[in-house]
C-alpha cells in the first residue's frame, strides 16, 4: 500500500496548557493508483490528515506509512528525503513563483533535490503535456488563467519519483467547471501513475465519487475522527 494511517492522533497545544485533538484515531489505506476523497466540516482535521500523511507534523500516537516505510521510525533526514521525493503536495493556492516560466516551475521541484535541470527537462515537459500545456511552457503565472496556473501547480506536484499525492481544496479558486476538470485531471494522473491520492474538498459538485473520472470513496470526517474510514481500510 502506499500509503497508510493506522491508528493515528494529533494534538496541538491550545494556548492555555492544554491540548486540542485534531485528528483522533483516524485509520486509513490509499492504494496505488487509487484517489479518496476527505470531507468535513471547517476545523474537524482534514487538513492536519494531510500534514501527518506527508510527514510534515509527527503524529501524537499511530503509525503513517509511505510505500511500506513507517516513517515514524525515521529521523528528521530521512523523513524529509522521502517527504521531497516520493510525496507530492498541491495546496489550494497554487503558490507559482510570478518570474518562472511554467516549465521552470516544474524544474524548480528537482532543482531543491538538488539535481540538474538538464537532467530533469524531459519528464518536466512530459508533465506539462500531461496536464496539456505544452504549448505555454515559456509563460509567466501572469499569462495562464487560473485554471492554467492550478494544472501547472498538478504537474509539478507530480515531479519526481511520486508515490503519494496530498491534495488541500484545488478546486476553491475555480468556478464549476474548471474545478470538475481539476479532479479529473487529478484522479486520471494518479491512476496512470500508480500514485496513492488523498484529496481534501468541500466541493462535492466536482467529485463524481465512484465514476470513471471520479474519486474511488469519499470518506467524511467530524471532530478528527473518520467516519466511514472501513470502507477503505479493508
Ligand atoms: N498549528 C495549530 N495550532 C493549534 N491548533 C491548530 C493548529 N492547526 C490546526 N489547529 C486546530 O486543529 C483543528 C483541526 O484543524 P485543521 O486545519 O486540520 O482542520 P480542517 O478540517 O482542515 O479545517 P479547514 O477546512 O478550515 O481548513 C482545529 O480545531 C484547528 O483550530
Amino acid at each position: 500500500m502506499s500509503l497508510r494511517l493506522s491508528d493515528v492522533t494529533l494534538t496541538y497545544p491550545d494556548g492555555d496548557d492544554g491540548r486540542v485533538t485534531a485528528v483522533d484515531g483516524a485509520s486509513l489505506t490509499v492504494a496505488p493508483g487509487q484517489v479518496i476523497a476527505l470531507t468535513g466540516p471547517s476545523g474537524c482535521g482534514k487538513s492536519s490528515v494531510l500534514a501527518v500523511a506527508g510527514t510534515l507534523i509527527r503524529p501524537d500516537s499511530g503509525v503513517v506509512e509511505i510505500d511500506g516505510t513507517a516513517v515514524g521510525e525515521l529521523k528528521e533526514p530521512e523523513r524529509a528525503k522521502i517527504r521531497r521525493e516520493a510525496v507530492g503536495f498541491v495546496f489550494q493556492n497554487d503558490n507559482l513563483l510570478p518570474d518562472l516560466t511554467a516549465l521552470e516551475q516544474i524544474l524548480l521541484t528537482a532543482h531543491v533535490r538538488g539535481e540538474r535541470p538538464s537532467k530533469n527537462r524531459a519528464q518536466a515537459r512530459e508533465l506539462l503535456d500531461a496536464v496539456g500545456l505544452s504549448e505555454h511552457e515559456n509563460k509567466l503565472p501572469g499569462q495562464l488563467s487560473g485554471g492554467m496556473r492550478q494544472r501547472v501547480n498538478i504537474a509539478r506536484a507530480l515531479m519526481g519519483p511520486r508515490k503519494v499525492l496530498l491534495i488541500d481544496e484545488p478546486t476553491s479558486a475555480l468556478d464549476q467547471a474548471r474545478g470538475r476538470a481539476v479532479v479529473e485531471l487529478i484522479v486520471r494522473l494518479s491512476r496512470e501513475r500508480e500514485l496513492a491520492a488523498l484529496l481534501v474538498t468541500h466541493d462535492l459538485q466536482s467529485l463524481e465519487v465512484g465514476s470513471a473520472t471520479g474519486a474511488d470513496a469519499l470518506v467524511h470526517m467530524l471532530d478528527g475522527r473518520l467516519l466511514d474510514s472501513e470502507l477503505v481500510d479493508a
